[in-house]
C-alpha cells in the first residue's frame, strides 16, 4: 500500500533511500538544510555532492521546512550522521502532529553518552509521538544502492510485526530486506564494524595485503561480538547481514568513507585533513572513542579499538600500535568469550 514516507537527512544515504522508496511507488519528501542542495534536488533531480552522476526521480520532493516534511507522514526515517541524531530528533518532537513509525539508517554510538541511535530517539520522541522504532542496517554503500545494485539488509525491531512494515515497504527486486528482532546486536554490529574498517584502510595504506586484512576483520569480529553480548546483544547476529556483511563491504570498499579514511591515515595524512576533505561523515572516528569508553567502563577488552583509538587520539605511531597488538599476550582462539 502507498505510504507518505519522511526522509531526514538529505546525504548521500537518505538520497539513496528516497530513490528506492519512490521507486517503491510511496510518497516521498526529503529534509535537508542546504538550500542550494534541496532546490537541486527539486529542480535538477540530482544531488551532485553525493551522489554524482545519479539521476533522481521526479517524484522525489525536497524541502528545508522540517514541519512540512513530516505532516500526515506513516513513516519518518532519520538518516543524518549519528552526531546529529538528538537534535534532529528533539526538533521533530517539536513540530510532530501524528504517530508515525521511526525509522533509522544511521551507524553510531553517541559522543559521551555511548548509547546506541535507537535509545537516543526513543529519548527525545515521547511514545505519545511516534510508533515503535526500527533500525535499517546492513551491508549497503549508498553509491550502489542508488544505480539499483543487489542489496539485502536488515530491518530490526523488537515487534516483528513493526520490523515487517519496514520490510515491506524498502524490500523489492534489487533492495531485500530480512527482519530480525535483536536491535541490539543490529545496532553494535552497524556502529562498531566503521572502527575496523579505519583499521582495514590504515593496513592498506601501509602496504599490508591480505592476510592482514583478514586478521583486521576476524579478530574485529570477535571484539565486536564480545562488545554487542556484553551490552546484551544475540550472538548468532555478529554472523548476519549487519555484523560480518556490514563488516566485509566496510572492509573491502573503495566507496566507504571509513575504509578510505583508515587508507589515508595509513599512507601519512593528517586525520583533520582528511575529515575536512572528505566532504561526508566518517562515522568511525568518534565511534571509536566511544566504544573505546564503553569497553573500559564495562570491562571488555577490545585490542584492536584501543589501537585505533591511540593512533587517533594518543598520537601513537600506526607501525607501534600494530607491533603492540601482534606482541601482546599470546592466546587460544578458543579464549573467544562473551563474558
Ligand atoms: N553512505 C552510505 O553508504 C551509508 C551510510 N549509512 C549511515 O547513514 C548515516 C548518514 O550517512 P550519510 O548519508 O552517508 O552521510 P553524508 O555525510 O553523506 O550526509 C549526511 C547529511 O546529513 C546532514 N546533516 C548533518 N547534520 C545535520 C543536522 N543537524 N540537521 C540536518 N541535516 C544534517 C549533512 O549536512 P552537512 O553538510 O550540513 O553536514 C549531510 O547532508 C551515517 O550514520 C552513516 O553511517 C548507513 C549505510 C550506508
Ligand atoms: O555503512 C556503510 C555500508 O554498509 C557505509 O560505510 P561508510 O560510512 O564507511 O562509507
Amino acid at each position: 500500500m502507498k505510504q507518505k514516507v519522511a526522509v531526514l537527512g538529505a546525504g548521500s544515504w537518505g538520497t539513496a533511500l528516497a530513490k528506492t522508496l519512490v521507486e517503491n511507488g510511496h510518497d516521498v519528501m526529503i529534509w535537508g538544510n542546504h538550500e542550494k542542495q534541496i532546490d537541486e534536488i527539486n529542480e535538477h533531480h540530482t544531488n551532485t555532492h553525493y551522489l554524482p552522476d545519479v539521476k533522481l526521480p521526479e517524484a522525489l520532493k525536497g524541502t528545508l521546512d522540517l514541519a512540512a516534511c513530516i505532516a500526515d507522514a506513516d513513516a519518518v526515517l532519520f538518516v543524518v550522521p549519528t552526531k546529529a541524531t538528538r537534535e534532529v530528533a528533539a526538533k521533530f518532537a517539536a513540530v510532530c502532529q501524528n504517530k508515525p513509525v521511526v525509522i533509522h539508517a544511521s551507524k553510531g554510538l553517541e559522543k559521551d553518552t555511548h548509547k546506541r541511535i535507537s535509545v537516543v530517539l526513543a529519548e527525545e520522541i515521547p511514545a505519545d509521538k511516534r510508533q515503535d522504532i526500527v533500525v535499517l542496517s546492513g551491508p549497503s554503500h549508498a553509491e550502489e544502492v542508488a544505480v539499483r545494485d543487489v542489496t539485502t539488509i536488515t530491518a530490526a525491531s523488537e515487534n516483528l510485526a513493526s520490523a515487517e512494515y519496514v520490510q515491506s515497504l524498502f524490500s523489492n527486486e534489487y533492495f531485500r530486506i530480512y527482519t530480525n528482532q535483536d536491535v541490539i546486536g543490529v545496532e553494535t554490529g552497524a556502529a562498531l564494524k566503521n572502527i575496523i574498517a579505519l583499521g582495514a584502510g590504515a593496513l592498506h595504506g601501509l602496504g599490508f595485503g591480505d592476510n592482514a586484512k583478514a586478521a583486521i576483520m576476524t579478530r574485529g569480529l570477535a571484539e565486536i561480538s564480545r562488545l554487542g553480548v556484553a551490552m546484551g546483544a544475540d550472538p548468532l547476529t555478529f554472523i548476519g547481514l549487519s555484523g560480518v556483511g556490514d563488516l566485509i563491504v566496510t572492509c573491502t570498499s573503495v566507496h566507504s568513507r571509513n575504509w578510505r579514511a583508515g587508507d589515508l591515515l595509513g599512507k601519512g595524512h593528517k586525520l583533520d585533513g582528511i575529515l575536512e576533505n572528505m566532504g561526508m561523515i566518517v562515522e568511525g572516528v568518534s565511534t571509536t572513542r566511544a566504544a573505546y569508553e564503553l569497553a573500559q567502563e564495562m570491562g571488555i577488552e577490545m585490542p584492536i579499538t584501543q589501537a585505533i583509538y591511540d593512533v587517533l587520539y594518543n598520537d601513537v605511531d600506526v607501525d607501534d600500535a600494530i607491533r603492540a597488538i601482534m606482541l601482546r599476550d599470546y592466546k587460544s582462539e578458543q579464549e573467544f568469550t562473551f563474558n
